[in-house]
């Protein structure tokens, strides 16, 4: 039993179909890990091993990390650039199969950083789901340059094929920083006006909104509810924003329903 346990409502237990959280894992050691799990796995369902954080660490941790990971009934899966390194090598078929003997079960399909159209992106989500894998995509750019040629009605888009093509979940992109990237400013605050099309338009059950920082979190679970999906969370925060989603801090507190 929770301590207080009389003080929070409680929230839909895993498999979670709404209420989703995503933390990005960029390279913590198996100990840490799994102490972060035993207080807070509750809370977590996906963990992403960021970028191409993986090919630097020895792959019997990384295995172990990920049974772990699972143990605790959370998924782990490497970031959607690790997939675009592959791509750039000629290696997707090799890719696939070392994330199989890994262990892994859930990939992150992406085109952020290489150039890779929607098109052949999306084959590349069928071939994944083809060979057994769960996809999450992600859609965005990671060069605010680039990013901010994307409209908010390609963006729509960009998700429907994605989904059409077999993608179980789809990112919106904000990288770890949270900043100048999609749907966020520079100084990481919400561009209302974005936002607001996007929810109208994207299926909120299938799209996972990649929010780093605090205000973001708060944005979210205010404008949608407790049991919006959010990604990209920084390990140490987990309990922060449950206690976010339940209204136990005084940026919810009063303002949300479980
Ligand atoms: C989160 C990032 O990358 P990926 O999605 O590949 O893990 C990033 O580069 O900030
Ligand atoms: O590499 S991903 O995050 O597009």
């Amino acid at each position: 039993m929770n301590a207080f346990n009389f003080l929070t409502p409680p929230r839909g237990g895993k498999p979670r179909k709404a209420g989703i959280t995503m933390v990005l894992d960029k390279g913590m050691g198996l100990q840490a890990a799994r102490d972060l799990m035993e207080i807070s796995s509750d809370y977590v369902d996906f963990i992403k091993f960021g970028w191409g954080t993986l090919p630097l660490h020895r792959r019997d941790i990384v295995m172990e990390k990920v049974e772990m990971y699972r143990s605790f009934n959370v998924e782990a899966y490497p970031g959607g650039t690790l997939f675009e390194i592959a791509y750039i090598n000629g290696m997707v078929p090799e890719y696939l199969e070392e994330a199989g003997e890994i262990g892994f079960k859930t990939l992150e399909i992406s085109n952020g950083t290489v150039n890779i159209s929607n098109d052949e992106k999306c084959r590349f989500i069928e071939m994944a789901v083809d060979t057994g894998f769960n996809v999450i995509s992600e859609v965005g750019k990671k060069d605010p340059a680039l990013d901010s040629q994307l409209d908010p009605e390609e963006r729509v888009e960009l998700v429907s094929e994605d989904l059409n093509a077999g993608a179980s979940m789809v990112l919106m992109e904000a990288r770890e920083s949270g900043q100048n990237i999609g749907i966020y400013d520079s100084n990481g605050n919400v561009k209302e006006d974005e936002v607001n099309y996007l929810i109208e338009k994207l299926p909120s059950d299938r799209i996972i909104w990649e929010a780093p920082q605090k205000n973001q979190q708060v944005y979210f679970i205010l404008k949608i509810g407790p049991d919006v999906n959010l990604g990209n969370i920084p390990p140490e925060e987990i309990t922060a924003l449950e206690t976010i989603r339940r209204g136990l801090r005084g940026d919810t507190l009063g303002k949300v329903n479980l």
